[in-house]
């Protein structure tokens, strides 16, 4: 069995590991990290876990964790991971960082975008970026993973075969992103009240949110040179989910079926991307609870651009599904084990 400690056990993030964790055949939970909750037992604070998990929440003691565990999951706010990361501890276990820490190689950048100082940027080149159809064969190797932000994930999944195959100028897209709330955390935020939320739809960060350099860098290796995008996120409301359109010009000459090609090369065989059947527009209710990205596209000729849409669960593919993802390839497992999970609707 793989023993799992996770350092912020008690976000939106980190519950959801939990909840994907206990439902995995090679995974036992050794450690349930909390900052506000120690001692209390973790099914006090998450009923949907009473009788399902008998553990107390304990302190984000790295060192006592590291001896304890194989793996550690950091579900927590940006820079902590940072702090806790040293060659003893990595000599002991894997970390799977849901933070974007270890996401973005330059490191004036990251702080430029973050507003934080970096606390471990020689580690910075170790890391693998962890959005698995992509980087799957470095992911095995790696003791440092990175997983990739939520947006992210959606953003660049939906626009790389075109990227990769050259069959749009990457410096022309747009995305236009929505996200549900539980995006922005557990914690109590006046702009996430009912009230702020309920019966309204906001674009906010725009033009400087902090996903944009981690799309540009990702999509950037992708073309084979830096790349500038726009990129604008949306508030909605609803708990889950992430849906991106994303809009870009065709390269001179380039067909409907060569996209759709494109799309056929990169995930024909990616058990968790679906490209849709055409004319489908990918949904958020048709992943939510499951690990899926929906992906399907569109040609507007009248524009000679194209309209690339994507559809995940923000929880699940954009955090706990695709940090378990890169656990199981990380310890040899198939890549599915413990994510066999089916949409669920309504
Ligand atoms: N929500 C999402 O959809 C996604 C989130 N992420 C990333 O995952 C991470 C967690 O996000 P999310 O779950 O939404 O956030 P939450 O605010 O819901 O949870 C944060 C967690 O971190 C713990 N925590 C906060 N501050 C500290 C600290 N100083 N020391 C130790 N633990 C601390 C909290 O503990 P306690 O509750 O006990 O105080 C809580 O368990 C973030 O980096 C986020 O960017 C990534 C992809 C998607
Ligand atoms: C709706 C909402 O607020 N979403 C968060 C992004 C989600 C997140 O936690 O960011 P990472 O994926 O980088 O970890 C935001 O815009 O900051």
């Amino acid at each position: 069995m793989i023993k799992a400690g996770i350092i912020g056990s008690t976000g939106y993030a980190g519950q959801e590991l939990v909840r994907l964790l206990m439902q995995h055949p090679d995974v036992e939970i050794v450690w349930y990290g909390s900052r506000s909750y120690i001692d209390q037992q973790y099914a006090d604070v998450f009923q949907n876990m009473f009788q399902i998990v008998d553990a107390k929440c304990m302190d984000d003691n790295m060192d006592a964790l590291a001896d304890a565990a194989d793996v550690i999951f950091t579900a927590t706010p940006q820079g902590l991971c940072a702090s806790l990361v040293n060659e003893d501890v990595l000599n002991k276990v894997k970390i799977i960082d849901l933070s974007a820490d270890f996401r973005i190689k330059d490191v004036e950048v990251y702080e430029k975008w973050y507003g934080i100082k970096h606390k471990s940027p020689s580690y910075i080149k170790e890391a693998v970026y962890g959005l698995c159809e992509i980087n799957r064969e470095d992911i095995k190797g790696a003791r440092l993973i990175a997983n990739p932000g939520c947006y992210t994930t959606c953003s660049i999944l939906t626009c790389y075969p075109l990227v990769k195959e050259g069959l749009i100028d990457p410096n022309t897209i747009i995305v236009d992103a929505k996200s549900g709330t539980s995006g922005a955390g557990r914690g109590a935020k006046t702009a996430n009240l009912f009230c702020e939320v309920n019966e309204n739809m906001k674009a906010y960060g725009v033009a400087t949110h902090r996903h944009t350099p981690e799309i540009e860098e990702q999509l950037g290796y992708a073309a084979g040179y830096p790349i500038t995008i726009n990129f604008t996120p949306h508030l909605v409301p609803m708990n889950r989910g992430i849906l991106a359109t994303a809009y870009a010009s065709l390269k001179e000459g380039v067909t409907e079926e060569q996209i759709r090609a494109a799309y056929d090369k990169y995930y024909a065989n990616e058990k968790f991307v679906r490209v849709l059947k055409p004319g489908v527009c990918p949904e958020t209710r048709w992943v939510e609870g499951s690990n899926y990205v929906d992906v399907n596209f569109k040609v507007d000729l009248r524009t000679h651009r194209v309209i690339m849409m994507g559809a995940i669960d923000n929880l699940v593919k954009g955090a706990a599904g695709q940090a378990v993802q890169n656990m199981n390839l990380a310890f040899g497992l198939d890549e599915s084990t413990g994510l066999n999970l089916v949409p669920m609707f309504p």
